[in-house]
């Protein structure tokens, strides 16, 4: 099936595009009614999540509703860790828990590398149907969570300020650590090589606590793993979104990725230079912006679009958008970003 609009795979890759491609991490299940309504039919979270068609139907939501350049499947980084045999719950206005942790070589011992096919059929399912219902109006985004970020999680077993239990075991276990990272990694390379064959047409690893490692234990324990994703994955473009990494963005000029995500504390200019002309940069708008009035939105995102040029750039905002923001405008930004960078490239001629 061929893409009618394939700007966000060409603007990856670094080819021209007639205007900047823009979505918006975390646009599906957090702010559109629409999706609420599909969600209060089930018990929640996971049951949606495991329910292709419905999966599916949330998925395509934000490009009907919002006019978005990309959907990205519906599900969340913490398949892997249950596809491995650590399964977890989703508690309503509260978040991840883990009801088991790791923190022994036993517990290590009883998990397993996930099987794509068997462990996490429903996602590849959801994505199955996506592709169909999207009959090629846009790509379709995969993604998985960076090992670091997915064993923060199991170590620790929930949301933390300071993650200091998964922190805590690269100092006293760091060959533990490094097991259970390298089976994440080899769970999830096989996992999105799985989600590319069932349709993805690019991936996303998000290493959400990227910003809480030491500059040296970042690229001992996550780069280390995110590069061997990369390596391994060459079927379709690959991003790396690592939030809070600002340290790291020079060595991420190495990565064998296509696309940097950069969040709102990062300068654009300074990224552009540390990360070098080789690589898409993706982001960065502050998602507090979309607090503000419509005026105030449009002309944030001017002035983003102005920092980043018109090649080699996927608008988004810094990090996901916040549950409480009004789609309308999300809408702003999105038609914004549509209107001023194609503005932009016939003024540049
Ligand atoms: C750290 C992380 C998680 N999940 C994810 C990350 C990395 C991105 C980031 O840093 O925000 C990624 C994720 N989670 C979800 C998606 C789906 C696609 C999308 O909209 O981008 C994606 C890409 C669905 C979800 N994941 C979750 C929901 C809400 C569940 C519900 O509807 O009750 C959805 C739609 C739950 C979740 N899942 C997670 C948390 C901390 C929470 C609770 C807070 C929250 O709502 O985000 C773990």
């Amino acid at each position: 099936m061929e893409l009618q609009n394939d700007l966000l795979i060409r603007a990856a890759k670094g080819e021209k595009t007639e205007r900047t491609p823009v979505w918006l991490m975390r646009q599906a299940g957090r702010i559109l009614p629409e999706y609420r309504a599909v969600r209060n039919k089930l018990s929640g979270f996971i049951e949606l999540a495991q329910t292709p068609e419905l999966a599916a139907e949330v998925t395509i939501q934000p490009v009907d509703i919002l006019g978005v350049d990309a959907a990205i499947i519906f599900s969340d980084i913490l398949v892997i860790p249950e596809a491995m045999g650590l399964p977890y719950e989703m508690i309503e206005k509260k978040g991840p828990n883990f009801p088991s942790v790791i923190s022994s070589e036993e517990d290590v011992r009883k998990l397993k590398v996930a099987d794509a096919e068997s462990d996490l059929g429903y996602v590849l399912e959801a994505i199955k149907i996506t592709k169909k219902e999207l009959n090629g109006r846009v790509p379709l985004i995969g993604f998985a969570g960076a090992p670091w970020t997915i064993f923060c999680y199991m170590v620790e077993g929930h949301g933390s300020k300071t993650f200091s239990k998964a922190r805590r075991m690269l100092y006293n276990n760091p060959v533990l650590a490094d097991e259970l990272m390298q089976m994440i990694t080899d769970s999830t390379i096989a996992y999105l090589k799985a989600q590319i064959a069932a349709g993805a047409n690019i991936v996303q690893v998000f290493d959400s606590w990227a910003g809480i490692l030491s500059p040296e234990h970042y690229t001992k324990y996550s780069m280390k793993y995110i590069s061997q994703i990369c390596d391994a994955i060459d079927e379709v473009p690959v991003t790396v979104f690592a939030k809070g990494a600002f340290f790291a963005r020079s060595e991420m000029r190495h990565l064998n990725c296509e696309t940097i995500g950069l969040d709102w504390n990062m300068d654009i200019a300074e990224s552009r230079r540390l990360i070098g002309e080789g690589k898409t940069l993706q982001g960065n708008l502050d998602p507090c912006t979309l607090y503000a009035s419509n005026k105030e939105v449009e002309n944030a995102t001017k002035k983003m679009l102005d920092q980043f040029g018109t090649h080699r750039h996927i608008a988004n905002l810094g990090h996901g958008v916040y549950p409480d923001t009004d789609p309308e405008k999300v809408k702003v930004f999105i038609n914004t970003v549509k209107e001023y960078s194609a503005q932009m490239r016939s003024a540049a001629v």
